[in-house]
């Protein structure tokens, strides 16, 4: 591709005699640069891409774009306001704007992005649609699992699955730290989805503020004449209609309130979830086998976008009841002693409150919570969740999440202190996380409820006594040896 024709979106001017320089390929990382390629320079969290132009040149790159001043580079040097966001317009150019054939659908919120999102993917599937999926668990595009790194990929990996997606619709978790890095630069979408906003997040935002406004961006990619989905029962989606309204954009509201127009009307838990909603004059009834309430508004917000993309209702709600969940988010393990156990990624506090809300509502005789936190992260939120725990739980036990590159020793000395300052003795402290599901599963009776929050369906990162490497396998492991030693 001409250099003219890469940079053409970018509003700067370049000189004539390189405007037909041939560029190969595209980097943002000197170390993937090869003969003609272009270079963008990115001031990164860990490192300066600055630094890496002389690599860059050397590897055989014949432009470079960046932020700051060069006046004696070999090669040609094009400076912009912003490299993130030049790079995202720059890998859209270079894959020949792969989201323009595609029905887009972006997902962004705190909290139920994945479920929302493999929700989707499911309803349109089994309506005849293919689709791929750009997410925290993994990406999917033509049928193939792919490996996920971001929840949002970076603008080139992003542009290059797109170009190498032939399905007709993509359904993408989109991150703050996308937003903020300007991954989605260079994409338009048709439906744009707001779950929730809930304490995150915050040792890389300012504030909840700035987190907001960062979600808002996703709005800005919305086609002319695209949709919005928000939730308003949460204060940040209310005010996000406003905002959304200000800029005239199609919203679809959903909540318990009458203004909505997706107003839920009951919400009935029995064996799976029943909710009642009005959709404008008409009542619908949906029954979803994931069960909590936190999930129904991920079902009714799937349900709206399939809606909105013509999918008749009976077809929307029968594939709902035919939806087999989602990897570690509220996966039920029964004991053989009758008790429940819940591996949930859960890790905010109103993610936690509804794990445990859910666990009450469904009759759970004691609630045992295993939960950790982890090491270089938010520590801002670690209070407000200790404290839902002590709220809800009957007893928690607090145990080993990542440690990332806290010392073990100091992550004890953390949870015994916010045991201490807010667990109201119903806390204890373990620090092997198998040792601590172990205690939990051989002191739990029939009713009791054991929830584990944290890991999800991630693997351990850190090694622990017993040689599992998921809390899913590890209740599996102690089930199965419990059963055995009872035959
Ligand atoms: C903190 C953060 O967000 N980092 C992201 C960022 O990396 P960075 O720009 O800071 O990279 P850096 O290492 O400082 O390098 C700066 C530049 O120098 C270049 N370089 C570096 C070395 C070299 O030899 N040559 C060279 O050219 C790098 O390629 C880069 O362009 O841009 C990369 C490309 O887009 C991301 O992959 C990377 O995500 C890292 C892996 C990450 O862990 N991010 C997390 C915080 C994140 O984004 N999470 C959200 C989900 C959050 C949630 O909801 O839970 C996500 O969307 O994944
Ligand atoms: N709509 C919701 N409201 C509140 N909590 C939710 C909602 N949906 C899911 N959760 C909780 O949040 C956890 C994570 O859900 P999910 O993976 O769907 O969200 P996410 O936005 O993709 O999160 P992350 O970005 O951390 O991967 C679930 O395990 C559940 O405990």
């Amino acid at each position: 591709m001409k250099l003219k024709h890469l940079i053409n979106a970018l509003e700067v001017d370049i000189k004539p005699d390189i405007a037909d320089f041939p560029i190969k390929g595209v980097a943002d990382n000197s170390g993937d640069v090869s003969k003609d390629y272009l270079f963008v320079a990115i001031s990164g969290f860990t490192s300066n891409g600055h630094d890496y132009i002389d690599d860059a040149v050397k590897r055989g790159a014949s432009v470079i774009v960046g932020e700051k001043d060069f006046h004696s580079l070999p090669v040609p040097y094009i400076k912009v306001a912003n490299s993130r966001k030049a790079l995202g317009i720059i890998a859209s150019q270079f894959y020949q704007d792969p989201s323009k054939n595609k029905i887009m659908i972006g997902i962004t919120g705190t909290n139920g992005k994945t479920t929302t999102s493999f929700m989707i993917k499911h309803i349109l599937e089994s309506n005849g649609y293919t689709c791929s999926l750009f997410g925290t668990i993994q990406n999917m595009i033509n049928g193939e699992v792919l490996d996920s790194r971001n929840t949002t990929p970076g603008s080139l990996v992003l542009q290059r699955l797109l170009s190498e997606s032939n399905d007709e619709i993509v359904i993408m978790e989109v991150s703050s730290h996308g937003l903020s890095q300007f991954r989605t630069e260079g994409i338009t979408f048709d439906i744009c989805l707001f779950t929730n906003l809930d304490h995150e997040h915050l040792d890389y935002h300012e504030s909840m503020e700035d987190y907001f406004q960062t979600k808002l961006m996703l709005f800005d990619y919305l086609r002319e004449n695209g949709h919005a989905i928000v939730n308003t029962d949460n204060d940040w989606g209310k005010k996000l209609v406003g905002k959304l309204k200000e800029k005239k954009i199609l919203v679809h509201t959903l909540g318990q309130s009458e203004s909505n127009q997706f107003q839920i009307l009951d919400l009935n838990i029995k064996s799976a979830t029943l909710v009642h909603v009005a959709e404008e004059k008409e009542i619908i009834e949906i029954s979803s086998p994931m069960i909590g309430v936190h999930n129904m508004y991920n079902t009714i917000m799937a349900y709206i976008t399939a809606k909105l993309l013509g999918i008749k209702k009976e077809f929307i709600i029968q594939a709902i009841q035919q939806f087999k969940g989602v990897k570690g988010r509220f996966e039920i393990i029964s004991l053989h002693n009758r008790a429940t156990v819940i591996v949930d990624y859960a890790h905010t506090a109103d993610a936690i409150y509804h794990c445990l809300t859910t666990a009450k509502k469904y009759g759970a005789k004691r609630i045992i919570h295993i939960f950790g936190f982890r090491g270089d992260r938010d520590e801002s939120k670690r209070e407000g969740i200790i404290k839902v725990s002590t709220e809800l739980s009957d007893q928690f036990i607090l145990t080993v999440d990542d440690l990332n590159t806290v010392p073990l020793n100091e992550m004890m000395d953390i949870l015994n202190q916010l045991n201490n300052d807010y667990g109201n003795n119903k806390g204890i402290v373990l620090p092997d996380r198998t040792e601590a599901i172990k205690w939990a599963i051989e002191n739990s009776e029939q009713g009791d409820w054991i929830i584990i929050t944290g890991k999800g369906h991630e693997q351990y990162k850190q090694s622990f006594r017993i040689p599992t490497h998921s809390d899913k396998e590890t209740v599996l492991y102690i089930e199965n040896r419990e059963k055995r030693s009872s035959m």
